[in-house]
């Protein structure tokens, strides 16, 4: 589904990324971990076309990505969280979804967004998607709730709602259970798990809850300073001795 093949990266003299390569099969849920600094998210940065890297090649399907623009990623069928939670503070839950649905369809968001009394098809058609979403993630009873006033489980749970609004075929999680108790770790694992079974979508997620990974992912793998030290299964990667040792590393 995605491919990406020895990218480099540096932010000055630092080696955020140093020829990592790894591909996403379709349907799988595929963790990214390593310690902090070990450029997870920038390899996501690089998949959003945030950031340009110095070498290396991303393709998506047949697309080669680092032709792209940034606004144009989520029209190819990605759509992705962030590590801080990034929505409409000021609107309400609907609105956000109705937002993150038209980042697939078309490209002037702000047309849907301030005329959602239309009656276009295509209105009614995102407008169907949308309800779909919030039976789905459990967000019926939130719909005309604004985001700023929900408390923070809640937002995440809408900021993943509104990714998956977008229909993508590959959906890229930074770190969709750091903020959250136990309780809705547990919640987070169930609805990652219907939007994979029920609605098909490929998991790209960067996470430090283990338990969430051994529960999800099919396949991990790990980074440190900026280069892939393990990949395969959680178990397999979990017992890696240089994987142990890049932890060990910087927790001491
Ligand atoms: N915009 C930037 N400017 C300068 N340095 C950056 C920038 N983005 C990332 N870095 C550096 O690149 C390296 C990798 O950072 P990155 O955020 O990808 O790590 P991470 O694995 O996601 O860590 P964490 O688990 O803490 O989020 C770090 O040394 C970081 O300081």
């Amino acid at each position: 589904m995605i491919d990406i093949r020895d990218i480099s990266l540096s932010f000055g003299g630092n080696k955020a990324l140093d020829g990592v390569t790894f591909s996403v099969e379709p349907g799988e849920t595929l963790a990214l971990i390593g310690p902090n600094g070990a450029g997870k998210s920038t390899v996501f940065n690089v998949i959003s076309r945030f950031y340009r890297p110095s070498a290396g090649s991303v393709t998506f399907g047949d697309t080669d990505i680092l032709k792209l623009q940034a606004h144009q990623i989520a029209a190819l069928g990605i759509a992705r969280t962030f590590q801080n939670i990034e929505l409409f503070e000021n609107a309400t839950v609907l609105q956000n979804l109705l937002v993150g649905r038209s980042a697939r369809t078309s490209s002037n968001w702000a047309r849907e967004f301030f005329f959602a009394g239309s009656t276009r098809a295509g209105e009614r058609q995102a407008r169907r998607k949308v309800e779909e979403v919030l039976d789905l993630l459990d967000l019926q009873h939130l719909r005309s709730e604004i985001v700023r006033d929900l408390p923070y489980g809640a937002r995440k749970n809408v900021e993943l709602a509104r990714a998956v609004c977008a229909e993508p075929t590959l959906l890229l999680l930074d770190e969709p259970a750091s903020g959250l108790n136990p309780e809705e770790v547990a919640d987070m694992a169930f609805w990652l798990q219907d939007i994979r079974e029920e609605l098909g979508i490929t998991i790209l997620m960067v996470e430090h809850n283990m338990g969430l990974v051994a529960r999800l992912a099919t396949r991990c793998i790990a980074l440190a300073s900026g280069r892939v030290l393990a990949h395969g299964s959680v178990a397999e990667v979990q017992a890696d001795r240089e994987v142990q040792k890049a932890y060990l590393g910087t927790a001491a």
